[in-house]
């Protein structure tokens, strides 16, 4: 049986009249990169909240690392960034980060090497002795991501981790969420930028008013929607229409200008088949250009262009 770090049934969450999450039924298994995909107001920050034992669901249910959210037994071994972060602007980063590995029951024997640790992780080492309330945005994230990871969680939930950082910090959260997925940990992390999503992560759930629309895998490029662009000479009338039976989702293939064809496909295995078509129709195929179909485009697809701004 796959072993579940989180599984939610039906979760829900209504505030007065306003439904943040409608019934979200989740699984993320141990060890995956899983993205959480949706627009504005969607519910991810709530869901996640609900996850973490911060706001009590409506209804439905939710076990983390096998436990009721807010279980001791599971915040133990839970790492979190929220999306805002409310700092001890007094504190030096080394203090601050003391004072998180004592809330995560640290032991004495560890926390300093750990503070020394994840400070370089987070590339701060050199601003340990600096307070927080002289540090950059990006500086802040960069101390919130090293808090979250202080006491070597086994999931970590990143609500917007790089929202504040220049590509340099992007990379390095990037690097550092390759590196967690190395160890085996499990991170759960919402994220507007789908660059990044489909940099890092194993998985993406797509949301809506708290309702999973989607889930994907973010690995198997085979199975990826892929557009494909065709230079064909002598193409016949029929090509279009045998064409048309190899694409994905009832789209049509589209003949874009004399000799070019554009079709959509459901992954790249389907590629040999079209050529196949191409020539047994008596045309001649000059060339043949795929591309990956980006997550950004399916996200508009998915969730819909229009449902920004609550
Ligand atoms: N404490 C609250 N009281 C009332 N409404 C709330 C509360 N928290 C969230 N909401 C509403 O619930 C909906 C979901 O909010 P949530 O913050 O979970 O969305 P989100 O997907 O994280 O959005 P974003 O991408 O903008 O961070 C929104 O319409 C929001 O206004």
């Amino acid at each position: 049986m796959p072993d579940y770090v989180i599984e939610t049934t039906g979760l829900r969450k209504v505030y007065g009249a306003k439904v943040a999450v409608a019934d979200l039924t989740l699984q993320v298994p141990r060890g995956e990169v899983f993205a959480f995909l949706g627009p504005n107001g969607a519910g991810k920050s709530t869901a996640v909240k609900m996850l973490l034992g911060l706001v009590k669901p409506t209804e439905g249910d939710a076990r983390v690392l096998g436990f009721a959210p807010a279980d001791p037994r599971a915040m133990a071994r839970i790492g979190f960034l929220p999306e805002h972060f409310r700092f001890h602007e007094w504190l030096q980063a080394h203090e601050f980060l003391d004072l998180h590995a004592r809330l995560s029951s640290l032991p004495a024997s560890v926390r300093q090497r750990r503070i020394l640790e994840v400070l370089a992780l987070v590339g701060l080492s050199e601003h340990a002795q600096r307070p927080l309330a002289n540090f950059s945005k990006g500086m802040l994230q960069r101390i919130g991501l090293a808090q979250a990871l202080i006491h070597e969680p086994e999931l970590v939930f990143l609500d917007e981790p790089t929202s504040a950082l220049d590509p340099f910090g992007r990379m390095l959260v990037r690097n550092i969420i390759r590196d967690l997925r190395a160890h085996g940990t499990t991170v759960f992390l919402n994220s507007h930028l789908l660059g990044e999503v489909e940099l890092t992560c194993d998985r993406a759930a797509f949301i809506r008013e708290g309702r999973v629309l989607r889930t994907l895998s973010l690995h198997d490029a085979a199975a990826g929607r892929v557009r494909v662009t065709l230079r064909v000479a002598g193409a016949s009338n029929g090509l279009l229409t045998s064409l048309a039976a190899l694409c994905a989702n009832g789209s049509t293939p589209q003949e874009t200008s004399p000799g070019m064809i554009e079709l959509e496909v459901a992954g790249e295995d389907t590629l040999p088949q079209i050529a196949e078509h191409i020539v047994a129709s008596g045309a001649r195929l000059y060339a043949l250009t795929p591309q990956r179909v980006s997550l950004e485009q399916l996200f508009l697809e998915i969730v819909g262009a229009d449902d920004s701004g609550q």
